[in-house]
């Protein structure tokens, strides 16, 4: 399991480990690690051509020694100060290793953003978890600039203009390939928007961990979503494995029925029975003839569909009257349920339709949730973390909320980011198949926290795996792809 600390619980850690260290040790850690990673990534450190962008704070500091470092190894490093004040020891090694030293606030202009474009490596350094708010001048300017940088960008610890601890960005931030991170992973590399910005991701250990708090947000690895997933033994059937309740579709949208169930179907549900009206309960017949199906008329509930473990309702029912009161019907049983799509369209409508004793899962995008918490979407994307906490908190469920970064929220845990995924699933279609898999999880026995947790991962690892990855060739993927892909993610989570 990966855990992700914020800005203050990282300071309070190393507080407590310089307490017990020579001045500057832990500085002198970082630098190295840095030092070590850029030397790596450059073609050849003799004669290459080295930028480090040095903000007026210690993350500038770590960039200046690992500069120095560099530099004595015979890199030709340019140091540009943003601030008004450089690290002074930082600064002092770099000069003594031969390093140049221009100010970004009185230097030629032409002449840096050369610099900069044609290094082979740009480090920024110019803030970490001491930034706050948009980034000001001239460090907005410089940030900008790494965007245009030909060599690879190498940011310290947080790329700058990234919140370190929710991950929203306010203005401008740098664009990295790679984050070299310290001590411990800071939230706000894992959540969209500032995920985006860290390239890959590489913790340097620094030996806070022993003084590290329980993190808020953790990230499940492929070894702990195998660890948790369901597995039949020799006593399992098909009631046992359990059973999963679909309520989806209608005559208008038939395709997301088929997906739902393709989705639970997949995922290893023992038995997946839907219920809609004739003409989904047609199409996911001929499609997946595993599930059993019941035809419901006109306002009619889940009273003759027989026993589940767990539901999955809304992907496709419509949100007139008769959806209403079938939504009401699914909500008033006993078991888990999931809601999803125009479920959430009801739920938000009417609220009194959560007040149930059994546990729920919502799965909305971030405009579903932004109607579920009347804020606008846009809103939401800039702050996933807050929101997702607000909405668990406030709808007193697990929350899933889906994205660019996945993440699921149950009051009194702590959030779960979803590394897997890929841009490709930004498609119709592929919401569908999540909720089927969770769907899947819950009636095995899972809690949706769990459930939720571990079919996003499975479901990103699909798409990738039928989307293709960088290096390997990518292409487009359609929902359906994703559910015939769940087999194969499966597979590969369970082998070793
Ligand atoms: N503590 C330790 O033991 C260790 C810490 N380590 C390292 O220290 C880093 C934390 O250092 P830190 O606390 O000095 O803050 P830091 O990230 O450099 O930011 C402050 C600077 O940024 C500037 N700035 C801020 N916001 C801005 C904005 N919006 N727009 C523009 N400027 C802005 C701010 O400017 P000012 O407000 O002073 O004008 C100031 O100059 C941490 O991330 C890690 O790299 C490692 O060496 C391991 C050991
Ligand atoms: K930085």
């Amino acid at each position: 399991m990966l855990s992700a600390y914020t800005s203050d619980e990282i300071r309070a850690a190393e507080r407590e480990l310089m307490a017990r260290l020579p001045d500057g040790t832990l500085m002198r850690r970082a630098a190295t690690g840095l030092a070590a990673t850029c030397a790596g990534l450059l073609p050849r450190v003799y004669g290459g051509r080295v930028v480090v962008l040095a903000g007026g704070g210690d993350n500038g500091g770590d960039a200046l020694y690992a500069g120095a470092a560099l530099a004595r190894r015979g890199a030709r490093v340019h140091a540009i100060l943003a601030g008004r004040t450089a690290h002074e020891g930082g600064l002092g090694e770099l000069r003594r290793a031969g390093g140049r030293v221009a100010e970004a606030r009185s230097g030629d202009a032409v002449l840096m953003e050369d610099l900069i474009v044609r290094a082979d490596l740009v480090m920024d350094g110019l803030a970490g978890i001491g930034g706050a708010g948009p980034l000001r001048e001239p460090y907005a300017t410089l940030a900008r600039l790494c965007r245009r940088a030909e060599g690879v960008v190498v940011a310290v610890d947080v790329p700058s203009g990234v919140d370190a601890s929710t991950g929203e960005v306010a203005g401008e931030a740098v664009r990295a390939d790679v984050t070299v991170t310290f001590g411990a992973v800071k939230i706000g590399l894992l959540i969209d928007p500032g995920a985006s910005h860290v390239g890959a991701l590489t913790p340097f250990d620094i030996g806070l961990r022993p003084w590290l708090p329980e993190p808020g947000v953790v990230a499940l690895t492929g070894a702990d979503v195998a660890a948790r997933l369901p597995r039949p033994g020799p006593e399992s059937d098909k009631y046992r494995r359990g059973v999963v309740g679909v309520v989806a579709g209608s005559d208008r949208f038939t395709g997301a029925a088929v997906l739902t169930v393709g989705g639970a179907v997949r995922a290893g549900a023992g038995l997946v029975r839907f219920a809609s009206s004739a003409e989904p309960v047609a199409r996911v017949r001929a499609r997946w003839p595993e599930a059993v199906t019941t035809v419901l008329a006109p306002g009619e509930g889940i009273g003759e569909v027989g026993r589940v473990q767990a539901w999955v309702l809304g992907p496709g029912m419509g949100t007139g009257e008769d959806a209403h009161a079938l939504a009401r019907s699914v909500l008033g049983s006993d078991v888990p349920v999931i809601v999803d799509a125009d479920g959430l369209t009801l739920v938000a409508r009417d609220r009194s339709l959560l007040r149930r004793e059994a546990p729920t899962l919502l799965t909305p995008h971030t405009g579903e949730l932004g109607r579920l918490l009347g804020v606008p979407s846009g809103e939401i994307e800039a702050a996933r973390l807050r929101h997702a906490r607000r909405a668990a908190e406030e709808l007193s469920v697990t929350v899933l909320v889906k994205g660019s970064t996945t993440l699921v929220a149950e009051e009194g845990r702590p959030v779960r980011a979803n590394l897997t995924g890929t841009p490709w699933l930004a498609t119709g279609g592929t919401g569908d198949v999540l909720a089927g898999i969770a769907g899947a999880f819950l009636a095995a026995g899972m809690t949706c926290y769990e459930a939720a947790s571990c079919a996003a991962h499975v479901h990103g690892l699909a798409a990738r795996m039928a989307a293709g990855g960088p290096g390997e060739g990518e292409a487009p993927v359609a929902a359906l792809d994703v559910a015939l892909e769940l087999p194969a993610a499966l597979r590969s989570l369970t082998v070793g």
